[in-house]
């Protein structure tokens, strides 16, 4: 019987992860910490609310109290997805991902330490696992690979953010010799995933008819991750990743954002509505430090945990766009109110 304190578990990731893990693991104590921003939305763990191993507690990263009041209870794990992690967010308001990203993390890294802490050293068991970014490397050229080695250059204040945050998890380490570990993972996509990013994004324009906006050449290249692929990964690195240790979680699969998009929009045109074409596709301004290509190196994990990306690209987006499809109401209900005043704000001057 473990308990893991997962936060931002209403998010994207965070509650595909949930939902793995309370299916995979029956005993398991799962407490899910989140803030319910914009991004946070409870309908995302609606089949698993009446679990008997789940708890959901609404509440800031940044609350010293309410975290520390957490920790009276005997957490093993902490699984810390709570960020904000839109990058074209960050460049419009920088200030609110220091606070949630860097300032949240070393709230939960302090109470963490406080209750683990024995003597010199931590109580056996206990992990804080980090979820990071690949950004936090910055941009490649036409070849090469981010290894866990790569130098720390991150260019949006995004990847700023989870740049410094990955470094005081990592002084954590150094000083105290706490238990963590830092995951790195390229772009995910799947179900539930908020529809500002560019794959939820084009398909919810395509059942709209509305422009897809590609900015700068759509040339630049994303390595894509199926989500469940990730949750498999960081089950792994919480259970067997040595202790201190850095893991890079890539998909193995580059794609320029046209492509990603003229298959969204092939999709929609031949299973949902023959009158949507590639007419829609409108090339606007490029993101403000636009990084140009991100691909990962996964050997590490792979050598030490055994853990590859296991879906087909073809298949996971096949599987994602049926989801949406499916799942209509859903997106209609997080795109709706203010999301509608983001959108005007982020594309009409572009
Ligand atoms: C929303 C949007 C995006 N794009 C482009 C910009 C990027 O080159 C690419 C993907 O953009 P998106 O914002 O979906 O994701 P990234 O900026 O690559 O970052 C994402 O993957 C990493 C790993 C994280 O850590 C971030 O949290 C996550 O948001 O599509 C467009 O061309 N048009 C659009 O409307």
């Amino acid at each position: 019987m473990k308990t893991i304190l997962v936060t931002g578990g209403a998010g994207f990731i965070g509650s595909n992860f949930i939902r793995y893990m309370l299916s995979k693991y029956k005993d398991y104590k799962i407490i899910n910490l989140d803030k319910l921003t914009y991004a946070g939305n409870l309908e995302n763990l609606k089949d698993v609310e009446d679990n008997p191993n789940y708890t959901f507690i609404k509440g800031d990263i940044c609350d010293k109290e309410l975290v520390e009041e957490i920790f009276s209870q005997d957490i093993d794990y902490v699984v810390n997805f709570a960020a904000e992690s839109h990058v074209d967010r960050s460049i419009m308001d920088p200030e609110i991902f220091v606070k949630t990203n860097v300032l949240g993390t070393v709230t939960l890294l302090n109470a963490a330490k406080k209750a683990w802490e024995e003597g010199d050293s931590f109580k056996e068991g206990k992990k804080f696992l980090q979820v990071s970014t690949d950004e936090v490397y910055g941009s490649l050229g036409e070849t090469g690979y981010f290894t866990e080695t790569t130098p720390l250059d991150p260019h949006s204040p995004y990847s700023s953010s989870k740049a410094a945050a990955d470094l005081i998890v990592k002084a954590y380490y150094d000083t105290y010799k706490m238990p963590v570990n830092i995951t790195r993972c390229s772009n995910n996509y799947g179900p539930y995933q908020f529809p500002e990013k560019l794959i939820p994004l084009m398909i919810n324009n395509c059942l709209n008819k509305k422009p897809l906006p590609v900015y700068g050449d759509g040339l630049n290249v994303r390595d894509w991750l199926y989500v469940e692929d990730h949750c498999k990964a960081i089950d792994l690195v919480l259970h067997k990743g040595r202790i201190g240790e850095i893991y890079n979680i890539g998909g193995n699969n580059e794609k320029t954002n046209i492509e990603i998009v003229k298959l969204i929009v092939a999709y929609i045109h031949d299973n949902v509505d023959p009158t949507v074409d590639e007419s829609l596709i409108t090339y606007v301004a490029d993101r403000k430090g636009h990084d140009r290509r991100y691909a990962i190196d996964a050997t590490k994990i792979k050598e030490e945990l055994g853990w590859y990306p296991e879906t087909k690209f073809e298949e996971g987006i096949k599987k994602t766009i049926e989801w949406y499809l499916k799942n209509r109401e859903w997106l209609k209900n997080v795109t709706s109110g203010e999301y509608q005043k983001y959108y005007e704000r982020m594309y009409s001057n572009r």
